[in-house]
């Protein structure tokens, strides 16, 4: 790929990974130009996109949110963007031929088919959208060699890790031991309750949940950090994307967020990398790899920072971590299980419906009410993800999961 006209396709462009993208893109518009950019609803924040990087492509959810995207965009004399709507524009405009990279940022199991639209397109594919690899683990990767796609992982911790494993491993998958890796050591925030005790977790609210101490994300993800059901998909995340287990994957508490992630080695090095709490740093990782890019992120001073503190996670009030590992290790369709009822616990919690400590109990309830089997298939994947939500959604209803009960 010539990093001199390089082509982007952005899934999921008004969300938090959209913008910082948008925002790297705009320094090195010389360098990259946007072949699309998509949003589900937000058509307001959608045009002011197009207006301002008039790309070739424009994908919304609906076609009435299309339509009236097309008449501002006439008023605005710019015809040429051709603006499209649902899911079959979204795997368009991934894998258009002329697109050379695909920035995967759609939140939740709605990115999954557009991503390994991409994918399958052989395209570089920066991938944010961690539940599209939680669902699908082995499938998605098969993909991934079977089309020769690149990929290059944008979740914080993960981007860590990759950048700390030897050279020779990148786009390979082979044991980790034999490059004498020891262990991945995945850094977890603790989110906004890290010190709470679970007495006090009993009433939090969503905007106190989605208050994280050092990241500025979407809502579902803030949660997820919340409840640490986000270092339980990063967990799944790490074993497919590195080819090991959940054993191979210690999970650090690390409040300040300066460490992203670290890689123990068997002579005893441990590799870390380091920055400010920006995901710039990874969005330009992956957009420049495997050279680097001024991302606009402030230097980081280690003598601000001052101090960097580890703890181990506490899984009796975050009891989301080891139902994900226990899903990883079960295998087949329980991670889909898992993360399909937790898309629909979250939302139910920001909805004011369920308690934040209701959200583990209701992904625990549904995992155990829903057969899990073996993951064969893409079909199979979104079959038992549509089947996990509608036992979820059956148990949220029953008179236990009411809030206040839950
Ligand atoms: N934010 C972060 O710092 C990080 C995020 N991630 C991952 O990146 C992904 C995106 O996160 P984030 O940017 O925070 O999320 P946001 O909620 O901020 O943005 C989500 C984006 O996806 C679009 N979208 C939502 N639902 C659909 C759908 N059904 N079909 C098509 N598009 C849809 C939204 O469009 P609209 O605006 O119209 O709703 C929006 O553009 C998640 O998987 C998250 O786990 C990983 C690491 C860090
Ligand atoms: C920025 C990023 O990658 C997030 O996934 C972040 O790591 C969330 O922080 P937690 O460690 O609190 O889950
Ligand atoms: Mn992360």
């Amino acid at each position: 790929m010539s990093s001199s006209s390089c082509k982007v396709t952005l899934l999921g462009a008004t969300g938090s990974i959209g913008r910082s993208t948008l925002d790297v893109i705009a320094q090195h518009a010389d360098r990259y130009q946007l072949h699309a950019v998509t949003a589900q609803r937000s058509r307001e924040a959608l045009l002011e996109i197009c207006l301002r990087f008039e790309p070739q492509r424009a994908v919304i959810g609906s076609s009435q949110d299309a339509e009236w995207l097309r008449s501002r965009l006439r008023e605005a004399r710019l015809t040429r963007i051709d603006v499209s709507h649902g899911e079959s524009a979204l795997l368009e405009v991934s894998r258009a031929p002329e697109v050379d990279v695909v920035m995967a940022a759609i939140m939740g199991a709605a990115g999954l088919m557009p991503t390994l639209a991409a994918v399958e397109a052989g395209k570089r594919v920066l991938l944010a959208n961690k539940e599209a690899l939680v669902m699908s683990g082995g499938l998605f990767m098969d993909a991934v060699s079977r089309h020769d796609a690149t990929l290059l992982p944008i979740d914080s911790e993960h981007n860590a890790i990759y950048q700390c494993l030897p050279m020779q491993r990148a786009g390979r998958h082979r044991e980790l031991t034999r490059d004498g890796v020891s262990r991945l050591l995945l850094t977890a925030s603790g989110g906004p309750f890290r010190t709470w005790s679970l007495n006090a977790l009993e009433n939090v609210t969503p905007d106190q949940a989605c208050a994280h101490p050092n990241w500025s994300m979407g809502r579902k993800i803030s949660v997820d950090s919340a409840t640490m059901m986000n270092k339980g998909l990063e967990l799944i995340e790490a074993c497919w994307l590195f080819d090991t287990s959940p054993a191979q994957v210690e999970v650090v508490v690390h409040p300040q967020s300066i460490v992203h992630s670290m890689v123990g080695y068997a002579d005893g090095s441990v590799l870390a990398q380091m920055g400010n709490p920006d995901m710039r740093t990874p969005i330009a990782y992956g957009l420049a790899w495997p050279s680097r890019l001024d991302a606009g992120v402030e230097p980081l001073d280690l003598f601000a920072v001052s101090r960097l503190d580890f703890e181990a996670p506490d899984e009796a009030r975050f009891p989301c971590l080891r139902l994900a590992r226990e899903a990883m290790e079960a295998g087949g369709t329980a991670p889909a299980i898992l993360n399909a009822a937790n898309e629909v616990a979250v939302q139910a919690f920001l909805d004011g419906e369920l308690s934040f400590l209701g959200i583990a109990k209701l992904v625990e309830a549904t995992l155990e009410a829903t057969e899990m089997r073996a993951a064969d298939s893409f079909d199979v994947i979104l079959y038992e993800d549509a089947r996990a939500r509608r036992s979820a959604e059956r148990l949220l209803h029953q008179r236990s999961f009411q809030r206040g009960r839950a």
